[in-house]
């Protein structure tokens, strides 16, 4: 049996006192069921063995989380991988893991991306390396969540110097030697959902990718008159130290992210490492200016003003809909 409450005619205060089973349900209704086991992450690399074979890939924020994930992939399909941020010895001990797995070499640059004179000098390095890479992805970021009241000056500059000016000092960098050399190249940049929507609490973040969807997608229009492709990920919550630590430290909105994902789960990094992997491959050569949202469907999720109804039972959706009927010729 089930009890159906209407507190005023508004379906948004439509109180439902749910009498479900919950072994069927779960606490949440069926949105948070086990779909998840519809939609396994495959963890292997997608593309053939050898795709990235004599190319080379510069990864910023290449020693951690999705760039880590990112860089073993190209690594594995044969690319030679740079790459770079501030801790040169946590990036050396992630270019030496993954070398040693794939057998192409990883160089680990440091560099912030904060710094113009500081990433000119990381490409003059990379030159000397490798020379000047086909793949460039902007993987390097900055975030914490923080009432925007909160935020003095030097913490609204922190983020947005990583994450947009890095992103346009990287960018400009390579664009400018590349296009010198006459080589073309593939762009790609690490930006998230709320790029598009904006979001409280994380406002600096939200601002700079922003932005650095705008960076990427003029110059997509610009730049492919010398070779040069650029296209944006869009990833949604994939759990990472870094990003967790510091948008959910206590842990407590996790179950929360999971039970607005149609698709029941968190994404993984070796997913999001086979989808950068197709956008910088050759395979993708026509793409570019593309805006890709890889979310499990959360955005949509988070959009649509009617989706809390995934929470009615089939025992209230009868209901609700003799009500709904009976309004027939009124
Ligand atoms: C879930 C789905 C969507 C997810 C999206 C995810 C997006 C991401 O970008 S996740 C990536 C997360 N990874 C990182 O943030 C890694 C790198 N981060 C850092 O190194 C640091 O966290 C930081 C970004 C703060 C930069 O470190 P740095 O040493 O350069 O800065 P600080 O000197 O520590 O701080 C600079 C100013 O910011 C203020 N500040 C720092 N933390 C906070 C905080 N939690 N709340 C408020 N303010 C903060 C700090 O006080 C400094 O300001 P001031 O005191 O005025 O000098
Ligand atoms: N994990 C998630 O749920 C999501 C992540 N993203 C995006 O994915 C990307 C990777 O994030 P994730 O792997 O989760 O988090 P990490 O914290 O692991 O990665 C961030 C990387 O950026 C580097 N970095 C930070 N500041 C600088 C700087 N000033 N100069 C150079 N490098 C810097 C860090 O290295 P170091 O400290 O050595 O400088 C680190 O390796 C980011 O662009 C993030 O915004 C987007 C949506 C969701």
């Amino acid at each position: 049996t089930c009890q159906v409450h209407f507190e005023s005619s508004n379906w948004k205060s439509l109180s439902i006192k749910r009498l479900t089973d919950s072994r069927l349900h779960g606490s949440t209704g069926l949105r948070s069921g086990s779909q998840a086991n519809f939609f396994p992450p495959l963890e292997d690399a997608m593309l053939p063995s050898g795709s990235f074979n004599n190319r080379m890939a510069l990864i910023t924020g290449g020693g951690t989380g999705l760039g880590r994930a990112m860089t073993a992939t190209l690594s594995q399909l044969g690319a030679q991988c740079i790459i770079a941020s501030r801790k040169l010895d946590v990036l050396q001990r992630t270019a030496e893991e993954i070398s040693s797995q794939t057998g192409n070499k990883v160089h680990a640059v440091q560099c912030d991306v904060r710094d113009p004179q500081a990433v000119s000098q990381c490409v003059d390095q990379i030159e000397a390396l490798t020379g000047l890479p086909d793949v460039i992805i902007n993987n390097a970021a900055g975030n914490f969540v923080c009432p925007s009241e909160r935020l003095s000056p030097n913490a609204w500059k922190t983020i947005t110097d990583i994450v947009l000016n890095g992103t346009a000092f990287v960018t400009l960098e390579l664009g400018k030697r590349l296009i010198q050399n006459q080589k073309g190249a593939s762009f790609l940049a690490i930006t998230t959902i709320y790029a598009e929507s904006g979001s409280g609490f994380v406002v600096p973040s939200a601002s700079a990718k922003a932005g650095v969807e705008a960076l990427y997608k003029s110059l997509a229009a610009e730049w492919g008159r010398y070779g040069h492709r650029f296209n944006i990920i869009q990833p949604g919550p994939i759990r990472t130290k870094g990003a967790f630590s510091r948008l959910d430290p206590t842990g407590a909105f996790e179950k929360a992210m999971i039970d607005r994902i149609p698709t029941g789960r968190l994404g993984t990094p070796a997913e999001i490492a086979n989808l950068a992997a197709y956008v910088s491959s050759n395979y993708a050569s026509w793409m570019s200016g593309a805006v890709i949202r890889f979310d499990g469907g959360e955005y949509v999720s988070l959009a649509g003003e009617f989706n809390e109804l995934r929470s009615v039972t089939p025992d209230q959706w009868k209901l609700l809909e003799a009500m709904i009927r009976k309004t027939k010729g009124s």
